[in-house]
């Protein structure tokens, strides 16, 4: 088993936002996972990734427990999310915002960055050659020195990917990826999340938008009130009768 949860449930005073869990993520698939408004789908995430402790049950990663590790330790095994587009920093360029993300893998510390040391040299070059690949991956190569203050949203998303990427993840998180754009760019994002699976990166991603799910997903987990009421195949779930009921409000083409 890849990533397992196990009862996993967090509470927040005394709201179960997410209750007794138990889901697999296949490897090298796009799994994903939907639900209503507060079904519990982004704290689910946060408890996969440690940014939240869980109130009971566990979190186990190629057989191993990694529940209580904290998020800095759970990158390193090789798990990213991918951050906010309002996370990047506007006035650097898209090379200069994809660079950071190989910093996770080096081990240069003060005493290198002061002496200028060989051991420095070496990563500053492995890192910035990891961020031109994962730039080109994503398509950019030809805005990689413009301001990200001047991208559209569409290409901040991917500038999010590919930062994402430069840190050689086996595995992304995606929390509604293509939130904010248009049908077209929709579709292009699509391909771009298909191409990462591709390359055998396992994905996992919330997303609210049904048809891309849908066409996208290899496996489908469905939250309400933090609970799981199913998980499937798209065609398992467009035909499940509690999905139906519950958030797609009787009609499985929403
Ligand atoms: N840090 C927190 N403290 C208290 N309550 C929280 C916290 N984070 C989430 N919640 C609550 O937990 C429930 C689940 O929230 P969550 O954000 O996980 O849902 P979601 O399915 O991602 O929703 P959306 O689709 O709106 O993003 C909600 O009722 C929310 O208000």
């Amino acid at each position: 088993m890849y990533i397992e949860t196990k009862a996993l449930s967090k509470q927040f005073g005394g709201l179960s936002a997410v209750n007794n869990v138990d889901f697999s993520i296949d490897k090298g698939k796009i799994n994903a996972i939907i639900g209503p408004n507060g079904a519990g789908k982004t704290t689910f995430f946060n408890l996969i990734s440690g940014v939240h402790k869980p109130t009971s049950g566990q979190v186990m990663f190629k057989g191993k427990d990694i529940s209580t590790l904290p998020a800095n330790k759970i990158a390193e095994l090789g798990v990213a999310r991918t951050f906010q587009t309002t996370n990047l920093f506007e006035k650097s360029t898209v090379f200069e915002n994809v660079v950071v993300g190989h910093s996770l893998r080096t081990q240069s510390n003060l005493w290198d960055a002061i002496f200028r040391t060989k051991r420095l040299k070496q990563e500053q070059d492995q890192s910035n050659q990891k961020a031109l690949e994962v730039i080109s991956f994503v398509g950019l190569s030809n805005i990689a020195d413009v301001p990200v203050a001047n991208l559209s949203q569409e290409e901040k998303k991917r500038v999010a990917f590919a930062l994402a990427l430069a840190t050689d993840p086996e595995i992304i998180f995606l929390d509604e990826p293509t939130a904010g754009v248009n049908p077209d760019e929709t579709e292009e994002l699509s391909a771009l999340i298909k191409k990462m699976a591709q390359q055998g990166i396992t994905i996992c991603l919330i997303e609210h938008k049904m048809k891309m799910i849908m066409e996208l997903a290899h496996k489908i987990m469905v939250l309400n009130y933090g609970e799981k009421i199913a998980e499937g195949t798209p065609k398992q779930i467009n035909q499940n009768e509690e999905v139906i009921r519950a958030y797609l409000g009787g009609s499985a083409s929403a």
